[in-house]
């Protein structure tokens, strides 16, 4: 027996966080007695619940549970069938109806189709605003997607990706709009064989216009290349745990706040902005759990060292919004919002949660990478970034603008995927390699 409570408790929370919108293009349901109040007042007439019974079992089944529960006056009940074409009164609210089941919910799934479409009294257009107010209200009007396939995405890859193939890559994703593509780093390249040809990448993008090409610089000697090699952007990245400090920059945190400190300091001299980020800021591969107060520590150095905007990196992607939304209720304590920006890895499937969350806070600037690429090779475990399909299909169905094109990013994807010889790591986009188009929602 499903209780009704439950049900509606269900229902509740689904319409809190649908927007009604999504479902526009479902076919029509013409039900207009269906309000799913009038459900649960119907099934609080009989006994305050649901019975399974009325699952899809036959009518003899169904006319022995409503007699049990005390109906007995079966022509008032509302049995519509379309292919009957039997139309009686509702013994709920005397409307009339014509559905293709049921007056009684046949399935779960159909109070949950039904609760979304807006028939019911706690539906109206007032309502709906109101939740869609109440739940995505501070979510951003427009997000900027910084792409960072090219360089999270690709530098954890064993077999050495050509140049030109690059070269490509980037070429594609800045003509979907991207206005931000992290191209590489300069960073040793035996500690990231894969980014060897930072210079040659750098160099063969000069002339793309459209978009930024901020590239990763661990030191003076990694800035120093950068710039001569065209770098009009830099990133710096520091951690928040010691132990991933150590296995990536093989310094301490203290030793790379000061190293970046060089760095941006070099920086400010030619006028080159700095993103910085940080990485493990709610759980480390060796350590584990990090707390927020680590966090905060590492992001008020790198503001007082002039970042333009800090990336709170979730690096081995444990994160859950259960752990992100007190870390970035710490950290938007000491940074301000607008230069705040994420950056979640998949590896436990939390990161468009993690995202959404994200943008509920005020957060503008996300990180993702195209078909999901990445892995840092100093964090084991950690799967690939977030998927910048996934991400550009979630904030479309949100209505946040982006202007970025998502078929663009999907064949930037299918490109690169092809030359690594697997398929892709977008949720969105192997969903709509296998539907026909007009059957996606974009
Ligand atoms: C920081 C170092 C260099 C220290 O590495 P080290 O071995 O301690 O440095 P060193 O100063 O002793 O130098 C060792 C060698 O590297 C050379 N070297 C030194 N610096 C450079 C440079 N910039 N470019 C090119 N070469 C460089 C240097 O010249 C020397 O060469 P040798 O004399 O042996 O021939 C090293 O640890 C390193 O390169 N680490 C980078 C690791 C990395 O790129 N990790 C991935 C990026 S971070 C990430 O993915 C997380 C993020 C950002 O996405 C956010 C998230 O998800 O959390």
């Amino acid at each position: 027996m499903l209780a009704a409570k439950a049900i509606d408790g269900k229902l509740s929370r689904w319409r809190s966080f649908v927007p009604i919108k999504y479902f526009a293009s479902l076919p029509a349901f013409e039900r207009p007695i269906s309000a799913h109040e009038d459900l649960t007042s119907g099934a609080n007439a009989l006994g305050g619940s649901f019975s399974d019974t009325f699952c899809g079992r036959n009518d003899a089944m169904e006319a022995e549970n409503f007699k049990n529960q005390g109906v007995n006056d079966f022509t008032s009940l509302v049995k519509y069938r379309n292919d009957e074409n039997i139309i009686r009164p509702s013994p709920w609210n005397g409307q009339k109806a014509v559905a293709s089941s049921y007056c009684f919910p046949n399935r779960v799934h159909d109070m949950l189709y039904m609760s979304l479409r807006n028939f019911s009294s706690q539906s109206s257009a007032t309502s709906v605003t109101d939740v869609k107010t109440k739940f995505l209200g501070s979510i951003p009007k427009f997000v900027k997607v910084v792409e960072v396939g090219p360089r999270d995405g690709l530098q954890n890859e064993k077999a050495i990706v050509p140049t030109a193939v690059k070269v490509d890559l980037i070429k594609m994703l800045v003509s979907s709009g991207l206005s931000v593509v992290e191209a590489t780093s300069f960073v040793s390249p035996k500690w990231v064989p894969q980014l060897a040809d930072a210079k040659d990448v750098l160099e063969a993008i000069q002339s793309v216009e459209g978009a930024k090409f901020p590239v990763l610089t661990p030191n003076l000697k990694g800035f120093a290349a950068a710039v001569a090699a065209g770098a009009k952007e830099v990133a710096i990245f520091a951690a928040a745990s010691e132990s991933f400090s150590m296995s990536n920059l093989n310094c301490s945190i203290k030793d790379s706040l000061n190293r970046y400190h060089d760095v941006a300091c070099a920086a400010r001299n030619s006028s080159i902005p700095v993103r910085g980020y940080i990485s493990c800021v709610v759980g480390c591969p060796v350590e584990g759990a990090v707390s927020p107060s680590q966090v905060v520590y590492v992001a008020k150095a790198l503001l007082a060292m002039g970042c333009t905007e800090i990336s709170l990196g979730d690096t081995i992607g444990v994160g859950t919004p259960g752990t992100v939304v007190p870390m970035l209720e710490a950290v938007l304590e000491v940074v301000p919002v607008e230069k705040l920006a994420v950056h979640f890895h998949d590896t436990y499937g939390q990161a468009l949660s993690n995202i959404l969350v994200s943008l509920q806070m005020g957060i503008r600037t996300v990180d993702s990478a195209v078909s999901g690429l990445g892995g840092c090779p100093y964090a084991k475990g950690a799967s690939g970034n977030v998927a910048t399909e996934d991400v550009v299909y979630m904030l479309n169905g949100l209505g946040v603008k982006t202007n970025v094109d998502l078929q663009k990013v999907i064949l930037a994807g299918d490109f690169i995927c092809k030359h690594l010889g697997r398929s892709p790591g977008s949720k969105v986009a192997k969903a709509l390699s296998r539907v026909p188009e007009n059957a996606s929602k974009l």
